[in-house]
């Protein structure tokens, strides 16, 4: 309950972040005190708090030192997620049961009473929101850049190679990752064939685009960045790209605003594009915590949901798409690409 603010405590005073500079050596607290400049009653209380969270190792009555969760904590990837469910999320989260309440326990849309607006006092929508908070734009790209370092993509179980296996030269289309953040994915498919032909496009929106410019992610080079509102329609047409490319688009939209997004997709394809859907497929039952928490912090922020096989199929059905082939990559969350074509 008090975990995540308190962790946030312990980021801006930096106290995770000295014990985790002089990691295999205990620190004692008057010295921590000192550096971080933080009361040393005040600061036993925290570092009691941490180490009862597993968040540090305290070795005697006043010496501690960090240890695995330390480290994970003072990430780039761990600040930005914990910054950006502190800032952003968790006002939502508190307005779930006033909302819950006031709109008789139906589900959770859009509305007057609906968390995020409530939450954060606004009437923008989250991607609006942010824009006037860059700071957390900032976090959550980050966020976005880093959760899933390490971790399986769709390229472990998709031979990208059946995408372009006819016709394609150094000017067709083979990639075209929308909402792609900095790139992170497009990256990922360069690193893997190293000799693939064809371009390699980014699409997202222009604040993003102008920030994965200036800063490009290791492996950047070759690959086009192009600001797009996927609410309009798809620039890249004129060969129609092999693959158009979405992970983690969909969970953030209503299904009114996914057909939006794949009939502009739909009208930019040919013969020869593909899809490909990059989400969780929820299972009916036994569904990891992890991707129950992000159901319903889709909900309450973005008026969205996880969903399951029937959930896409109702989707696809009402977007007329048809499923080609369905390959899950990771056992835990049950991320899965979707490969559709128009119907
Ligand atoms: C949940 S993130 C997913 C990022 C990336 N695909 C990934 O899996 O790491 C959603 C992305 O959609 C982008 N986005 C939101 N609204 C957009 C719009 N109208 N047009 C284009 N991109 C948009 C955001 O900037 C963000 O990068």
């Amino acid at each position: 309950m008090l975990s995540l603010p308190l962790t946030i405590v312990g980021i801006e005073t930096r106290i995770f972040e000295v014990l985790s500079k002089e990691r295999g050596k205990m620190i004692d607290r008057e010295e921590l005190s000192i550096v971080t400049k933080t009361d040393p009653v005040l600061l036993k209380r925290l570092l009691r708090y941490y180490q009862s969270f597993g968040m540090l190792d305290q070795l005697g009555d006043d010496h501690y030192q960090a240890n695995n969760m330390t480290s994970a904590i003072i990430s780039p990837g761990g600040r930005s997620a914990l910054s950006f469910y502190f800032e952003a999320v968790v006002p939502a989260l508190n307005a779930i049961p006033q909302c819950l309440r006031d709109n008789a326990y139906q589900n959770i849309t859009y509305g007057e009473c609906f968390p995020w607006y409530v939450g954060h006092q606004t009437n923008k929508k989250i991607y609006e929101w942010m824009k006037d908070h860059p700071s957390v734009l900032d976090h959550f790209m980050s966020f976005m850049i880093r959760q899933r370092y390490g971790q399986h993509t769709f390229l472990d179980v998709v031979d990208f190679s059946e995408f372009t296996r006819h016709n394609v030269n150094e000017d067709t289309p083979v990639f075209v990752d929308i909402g792609g953040s900095f790139g992170y994915q497009c990256v990922t498919l360069k690193q893997k064939y190293p000799d693939l032909v064809g371009r390699v496009i980014l699409q997202d929106s222009e604040e993003v685009i102008e920030q994965a410019r200036i800063h490009p992610i290791p492996g950047f080079e070759g690959i086009e960045a192009h600001a797009h509102d996927f609410f309009t329609p798809q620039p890249i047409k004129a060969l129609g790209a092999r693959t158009y490319y979405m992970r983690n688009i969909l969970h953030n939209w209503p299904d009114d605003k996914c057909i939006e997004i794949l009939k502009n997709i739909k009208s930019a394809m040919t013969q020869d594009s593909r899809i490909l859907i990059d989400e969780m497929v929820f299972p009916e039952s036994g569904v990891h915590w992890r991707a129950a928490q992000i159901d319903l912090v889709m909900g309450s922020c973005f008026g969205s949901m996880g969903r399951t096989q029937e959930d896409w199929d109702s989707l696809f059905e009402k977007s007329e798409l048809e499923v080609l082939k369905v390959w899950k990559y990771t056992d835990n969350l049950d991320d899965c690409v979707i490969v559709a074509v128009p119907k």
